[in-house]
């Protein structure tokens, strides 16, 4: 008799959605969308303005609910709990949204209701952050986004870069598995787009998946495993980002530049039309 196979030990998805429709204010705005990422993988999402990235992601994190569909994190139907394991930078906010507040009290309030501790999720599941970590624990994300020296420094006095890279160790400090990030890098310069790329490639080796929406690719093109294009709420493409082409030939490139030849009539390699 043959010896029973092993359960291939193949880990779950972080994320698994399978044909999300989202509908806002009685209009379908997402049509049977889907995306999966994996442990240390890094999806970027992209597509055209109003394509329907930033609906997509704020489903996946919860914040508006999807009318069919499934969304599975960790390997189960998405609950509050399984959220609690996310972290999420959503679009254009600022840091301190208006109130004064230090970069170490924006990242600090990430930690408020989260549960959690050194030990990561399995401490998150046991209590509350002790105030007294919280502290420590705020700072080291400032560290990991290259910005300690700005802890104390009032959010509503920084340029808009410094106030993305607290807005993202806020969203590290809970620790997350699983980081949705909708477009980090708007009006971010150069050196803070390398600064964050670093920060995504380390928590790639930590095995944390992460989800990203992106316009230009740029300094994180070594980073990204898959893309994901949305055009009119639908999924046009899912694969590899093209190497040999470069960041121009990527989908969502959405930016004229009057230099160059304009794109071929039929959007280029992947089939996707100019803006
Ligand atoms: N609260 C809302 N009510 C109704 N329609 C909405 C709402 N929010 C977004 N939409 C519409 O949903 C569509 C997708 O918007 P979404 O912001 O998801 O696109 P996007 O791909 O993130 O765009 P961008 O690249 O410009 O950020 C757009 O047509 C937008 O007008």
């Amino acid at each position: 008799m043959p010896e029973p196979t092993a359960p291939r030990d193949v880990p779950p998805s972080l994320v698994e959605a399978r044909d999300v429709r989202v509908s806002l204010q009685g209009t379908e705005i997402l049509h049977g969308v889907s995306l999966s990422a994996a442990h240390g993988e890094v999806v970027a999402l992209m597509g055209g303005n109003g394509s329907g990235k930033s609906t997509f992601v704020r489903t996946l994190v919860g914040a508006i609910p999807a009318s069919a569909g499934a969304i599975e994190l960790f390997g189960a139907p998405a609950t509050a709990q399984a959220r609690a394991r996310l972290g999420y930078v959503p679009q254009r906010l600022t840091a301190s949204g208006g109130v004064a507040a230090t970069a170490l009290e924006v990242v600090m309030s990430g930690l408020l209701g989260s549960r959690g501790d050194s030990a990561g999720v399995a401490g998150r599941i046991r209590g509350l952050v002790p105030p007294r970590d919280r502290k420590e624990r705020a700072l080291k994300a400032l560290e990991s986004v290259g910005i300690p020296d700005l802890a104390t420094r009032d959010c509503a006095r920084m340029s808009g870069g410094q106030q993305q890279r607290v807005l993202i160790a806020r969203a590290l400090v809970r620790d997350p598995e699983l980081l949705f990030l909708d477009e980090p890098m708007a009006g971010v310069d150069l050196e803070s787009q390398v600064q964050f790329a670093h920060t995504i490639g380390h928590l790639k080796e930590h095995g944390v998946g992460v989800v990203i929406v992106l316009h230009e690719i740029g300094p994180l093109a070594r980073l990204i495993d898959r893309a994901v294009v949305l055009e009119q709420g639908c999924v046009t493409y899912d694969g590899p980002p093209p190497k040999d082409l470069g960041v121009h030939a990527l989908p969502g490139h959405d930016h004229e530049h009057p230099h160059e030849d304009p794109p071929p009539p039929d959007g280029g390699a992947l089939g996707l039309e100019g803006p």
